[in-house]
């Protein structure tokens, strides 16, 4: 069977940026662009040329490529030809090969946002959209507002969107712009579009998350029969975000019944960067990867309960809906209370740790776990942790150095001008090599603020760990939760720290105590005692 070709648009650089807290610059639109196009999406929405000075700049530095460059504006204003609306003008300028304009297709966000009759906007609509075509650019139209519109006054928002077909666009995307639909209703509404004579493969759908259903009512617009999916990488987008290309790609390629129906421009080979592709956006916005992201999500493929875990040691297809390689992902085994001998076997044997099944370490093992989990540790998350308390069990645990002691002060004083300001400052001794080392370090951010007692600490851990320091002179520290749990019989501090190395890699680790310093303190040796174990260091 021949298959239909489905396009995929990605909007990450437009209403991604949309987001709120989200401010791409050029050099980082111009990374995501390059992770885009090797993934194989068929457009890019490069962002409103004109709106903003980076928008412009990324549009004159981005250069040609595969996927389609579209720029995005809206349509000309009433009162003026589309030769002398400045936006327009503004958006033509930056010569893309394709052009998506929005354009109000409910009647009520006419009168209300506009303030014109659903004529002038028709008008509007149909100029704009054969101004581009004249101009010999692919045109498109994002209909905003069509489900509601469709719901409220069915006959202006075919109107509006035959306007734009008859005026000859390429692409009419029919947008659930305040993301209140649910699926059946996508479903039927993009079937009476296409029967009002609108043929599918002119259709697109653009929906946002704010049920959590922008993904199904992609769906449900493709089964209808649109043939373009517009999204955004990890959902980014406006509120709640838009549909999640990170999920919407490995569906459509690997699920029924799209997979045999559909063909797309991502491949086989290159749905294996997907994970990648997910990461290097949250590295541009600095966010903590969601762990529970489905395909690419750290957890997506973890198996924390014994019984899971035990048939997964069998068979993997047991409890997972695909291979996790095919997205560029990895299974999981965590160690927790929840856990048995199987998942423990399976946990060591990918830390490169063989033991054989039965022998008597492995239930000694999951005892300690399971008595440190009633003090307050969680190592199902803090899997560095875990390795280490397993490696101190197996009698493979390197001393590579001491901590003699440690001290951290903040004082809080008045700076020459008047205003208060914090210093921290942590001293750390450690006998590394058979020297003592002392090491001291303040904690200063580069903008001069103090980042307080924990990252001075750290500072001064790592600071000067003789023959080890070359080793951890890449370690980053990424995210760091505290959390205030029941250790038993009184509250205790719980902290988790993510670190990050040069070479890609992330790992968790856990620290508890009733005092959150020894508790940060804890979680920061064994990240490093992990990172010396992994790249192999020795005593
Ligand atoms: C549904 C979506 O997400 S569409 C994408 C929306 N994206 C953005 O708004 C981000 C970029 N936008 C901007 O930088 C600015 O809004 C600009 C540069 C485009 C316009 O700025 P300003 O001229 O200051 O206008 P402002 O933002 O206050 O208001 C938008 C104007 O566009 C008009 N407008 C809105 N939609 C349309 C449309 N589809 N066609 C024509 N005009 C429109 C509004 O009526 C309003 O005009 P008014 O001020 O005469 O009432
Ligand atoms: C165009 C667009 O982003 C929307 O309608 O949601």
């Amino acid at each position: 069977m021949t298959k239909e070709r489905l396009y995929l648009y990605d909007t990450t650089l437009r209403d991604g940026q949309q987001t709120q807290g989200v401010q791409f610059s050029t050099s980082e639109k111009l990374k995501i662009t390059a992770v885009l196009d090797a993934l194989g999406v068929d457009y890019i929405e490069g962002g409103w040329p004109g709106a903003n000075p980076t928008d412009s700049e990324y549009f004159e530095q981005v250069g040609p490529m595969r996927p389609v460059l579209t720029a995005f504006g809206m349509t000309k204003r009433a009162g003026r030809s589309a030769e002398n609306d400045d936006v327009l003008a503004a958006v033509l300028n930056a010569n893309t090969p394709a052009v998506c304009l929005v354009g109000k297709s409910h009647s009520f966000h006419v009168s209300t946002a506009l303030g014109i009759t659903n004529d002038e906007n028709t008008e509007n609509i149909r100029v704009s959209v054969a101004h581009i075509v004249a101009q010999g650019r692919e045109a498109m139209l994002d209909a905003e507002h069509f489900f509601d519109g469709y719901a409220s006054d069915p006959a202006y928002a075919l109107e509006a969107v035959h306007a734009a077909h008859d005026a000859g666009a390429r692409w009419i995307v029919l947008c659930d712009t305040n993301g209140g639909s649910l699926p059946d209703d996508v479903g039927r509404v993009v079937a009476e579009v296409i029967a009002s004579g609108i043929p599918g493969d002119k259709l697109g759908i653009h929906t946002h998350n704010d049920t959590e259903h922008a993904v199904a009512n992609t769906l449900a617009a493709v089964l209808a029969g649109a043939r373009q999916v517009q999204g955004t990488l990890n959902g980014l987008g406006e509120r709640c975000g838009n549909a999640n290309l990170t999920t919407l790609i490995p569906t459509l390629l690997l699920k029924e019944p799209f997979a045999s129906r559909f063909e797309t421009g991502v491949t086989l080979e290159a749905l294996k960067g997907l994970k990648k592709a997910s990461r290097v956006l949250d590295d541009i916005l600095n966010r903590v990867p969601a762990k529970q992201a489905a395909y690419v999500g750290s957890s997506a493929f973890a198996h924390k309960a014994g019984l899971h875990a035990s048939a997964i040691a069998k068979d993997p297809t047991t409890y997972e809906h695909i291979d996790p390689a095919l997205v560029g992902n990895a299974r999981i085994v965590p160690m927790s209370n929840q856990a048995g001998q199987s998942n423990l076997r399976e946990r060591l044997m990918q830390a490169g740790l063989e033991v054989e099944r039965g022998d008597p370490r492995l239930p000694r093992i999951l005892d300690r776990i399971k008595e440190m989990e009633s003090q307050g540790y969680s190592y199902d998350t803090a899997q560095a942790s875990f390795e280490l308390l397993a490696r101190k069990e197996l009698g493979m645990l390197p001393e590579f150095f001491e901590v003699k002691r440690y001290r951290v002060t903040v004082e809080r004083r008045r700076n020459k001008r008047g205003k208060m300001v914090s210093l921290s400052e942590a001293v750390v001794v450690v006998k590394v090599a058979g020297e003592k080392v002392l090491n001291v370090s303040e904690s200063i951010g580069p903008d001069g603020s103090d980042r307080g007692p924990v990252n001075a600490l750290s500072r001064a851990l790592a600071k000067d760990l003789g023959p080890y320091q070359a080793i951890i002179d890449d370690l980053r520290l990424i995210d760091f939760k505290v959390r205030i749990t029941d250790g038993g019989t009184e509250a205790v501090t719980r902290v988790i720290i993510d670190s990050a190395d040069a070479q890609g890699r992330t790992w968790s680790t856990v620290g508890v105590s009733a005092n959150i310093v020894d508790a940060s303190f804890d979680a920061l040796l064994d990240a490093i005692n992990w990172k010396l174990i992994r790249d192999g260091a020795t005593v």
